[in-house]
């Protein structure tokens, strides 16, 4: 029998997949991948995100960390940061990073850095349409939602709404099951989160490109 590990196995899958979300952000500026996360690591992150508890979720707020504003009517969701200091989150983290090195090399992107939350939405909550990024106002380019809820079915609401621009009012719909991970253009693409009618699980991350001028330090860390 041939030799091959499981590091192997998992990084041949997850090069097909850094391909096909090169080709489709390269055509179409976002990609739609359901099942992109193995399913040890969809579980991993489930049983993580599960294990929180209501005190590590705070009230979402409107914009980066350092220029927070809560705002109810945009948006009810709770988060929770990722860093490195779990098992679970530096292995999401080291997955991030290598699809930022893929695509890097790939479409010359010159992502520099990465930041990642938990986000709880129970019933009824939302996040109404709006741009991740304003053009030439922020450093994040692309965004990457990862959804972490087994057993969806469609009409448990809370789909992902994906537009194409402003004038679009169809959009795309993604329903948030286990595994399925999204990533868009942050400046091309309003989207919003519809309510659904249970609690919905996911992961909201954006890559960003380095705006360092003179001595201020952009992004932290
Ligand atoms: O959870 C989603 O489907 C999208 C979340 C989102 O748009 C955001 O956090 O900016
Ligand atoms: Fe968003």
């Amino acid at each position: 029998m041939p030799h091959s590990s499981m590091s192997d196995a998992a990084s041949t899958n997850d090069h097909a997949l850094f391909e096909r979300i090169a080709v489709q952000l390269q055509q179409q500026g976002y990609s739609i991948q359901p099942n992109a996360l193995s399913p040890v690591m969809a579980d991993a992150l489930y049983q993580y995100q599960c294990a929180l508890g209501q005190d590590y979720f705070a009230e979402a707020g409107i914009g980066r960390k350092q220029k927070f504003h809560k705002n109810e009517s945009i948006r009810t969701d709770k988060v929770c940061w990722i860093d490195g200091s779990s098992e679970t989150g530096s292995q999401w983290l080291n997955w991030c990073n290598d699809l930022k090195t893929y695509l890097n090399r790939r479409l010359f992107m010159g992502l520099f850095s990465f930041e990642s939350h938990f986000a709880y939405y129970r019933p009824g909550d939302f996040y109404k349409r709006h741009y991740d990024a304003f053009k030439g106002a922020s450093n994040r380019v692309l965004s990457m939602v990862t959804y972490l809820n087994p057993d969806w079915d469609p009409e448990h609401g809370g789909e992902l709404v994906l537009y194409q621009n402003d004038e679009d009012t169809t959009g795309i719909r993604v329903t948030p099951a286990l595994g399925t991970v999204v990533l868009f253009l942050s400046e091309e693409f309003p989207h919003e989160v519809r309510p659904a009618c249970k609690n919905r699980f996911s992961i909201a991350g954006w890559y960003r490109v380095n705006t360092s001028i003179g001595n201020k330090i952009d992004p932290p860390k």
